[in-house]
């Protein structure tokens, strides 16, 4: 269990990370949200031990983070962004090195190494230098050095960044099969991953914590969220008469030839009388389907409500 209690940091007079509450327990995978500056890194730093808050408390299994840095430390991988490493090391001499500090000997070690090169399947590049891997071995090596001591806690900050879809993929797959019973934080711009690795979002704007919750409660958020899309064959017929049905709201148009129609919670499936007045109309439609919402417009507007 991680406890963050009014954590604060400060560069100067600039307020990076502004009184941050958080509960984290194990088999939360937290995606971490915000737009760039938000303070995701500076917290996730501050999570590691990297970084000394200006006020505030971390705990970890009920330990002070201050009181007892190393044995937290030890609880922790962390994949820092951008994944630094010793370029001019080998994958294989990067890794013997991190299971060295990270207190692994002789036969433990062997395993680990193992199993770490096994996991992020690293075997095709053991013997390269790590300066002239691609992007997404890199990472990976990254990812290795991060889960090698077999972490309680693992911190990653933007794993699939720059990844291809198949490696953004693989990486969320790892992720996902670590064993339940760890806490996983990840920081991303990608709003999908979370709803595809993480079952809890919590978004910062400008270092203050703005929403805490399930992916699925995000997505509830957004105007979209149940909308009846309509798509017409070819262009949009004049659709004014739909904005005056029974328990319509609204109709918004997304695309030429798609309508979004949004209704009154209380009013319950509009679905029969809009096909009703589609068929009076004689419109030729495509499709018509509820939609689950969109979360970059619930993103933008959490993150932009922040003065
Ligand atoms: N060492 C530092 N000195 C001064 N300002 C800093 C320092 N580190 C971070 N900042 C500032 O703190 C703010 C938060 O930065 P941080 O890197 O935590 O944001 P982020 O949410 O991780 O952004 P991104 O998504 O772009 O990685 C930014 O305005 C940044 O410029």
């Amino acid at each position: 269990m991680i406890q963050i209690t009014n954590l604060t940091k400060k560069f100067g007079d600039f307020v990076a990370v502004d009184n941050l509450n958080l509960e984290i327990k194990a088999g939360d995978i937290v995606g971490f949200l915000g737009p760039n500056g938000a303070g995701k890194s500076t917290s996730m730093k501050m999570i590691t031990g990297f970084l000394e808050p200006s006020s505030g408390e971390i705990k970890i299994n009920d330990k002070n983070l201050k009181a007892a840095p190393i044995e937290i430390k030890q609880k922790i991988g962390y994949l820092p962004e951008g994944a630094p490493a010793y370029g001019d090391m080998t994958v294989l001499q990067f890794l013997s090195f991190i299971a060295d500090t990270r207190g692994l000997k002789k036969a433990q070690k062997k395993q680990k190494l193992q199993e770490v090169v096994d996991k992020v399947e690293l075997q095709s590049v053991l013997n390269r230098q790590i300066d002239n891997l691609s992007k997404g071995f890199k990472r990976r090596v990254g990812l290795a050095q991060a889960i090698i001591h077999d972490p309680q806690v693992l911190i990653l900050d933007e794993p699939t960044d720059g990844l291809d879809p198949n490696q953004k993929h693989q990486v969320r797959a790892l992720i996902k099969n670590l064993s339940k019973d760890k806490i996983v934080i990840i920081s991303t711009h990608i709003l999908e991953e979370v709803s595809a690795v993480c079952n809890r979002a919590v978004i910062i704007a400008k270092g203050k914590k703005v929403f805490d919750g399930t992916p699925f409660e995000l997505q509830s958020k957004s105007k979209y969220n149940q909308a009846l899309n309509v798509e017409f064959e070819g262009q949009l017929p004049d659709i004014s008469q739909l904005k005056l049905a029974p328990g319509v709201t609204d109709v918004v148009q997304r695309t030429d030839t798609m309508i979004s129609i949004l209704s009154h919670e209380s009013y319950g499936n509009i679905f029969p009388q809009i096909m009703d007045l589609i068929h009076l109309q004689g419109w030729s439609i495509k499709a018509m389907y509820n939609e689950q919402g969109q979360l970059d417009d619930v993103f933008r507007e959490l993150t932009q409500e922040v003065a």
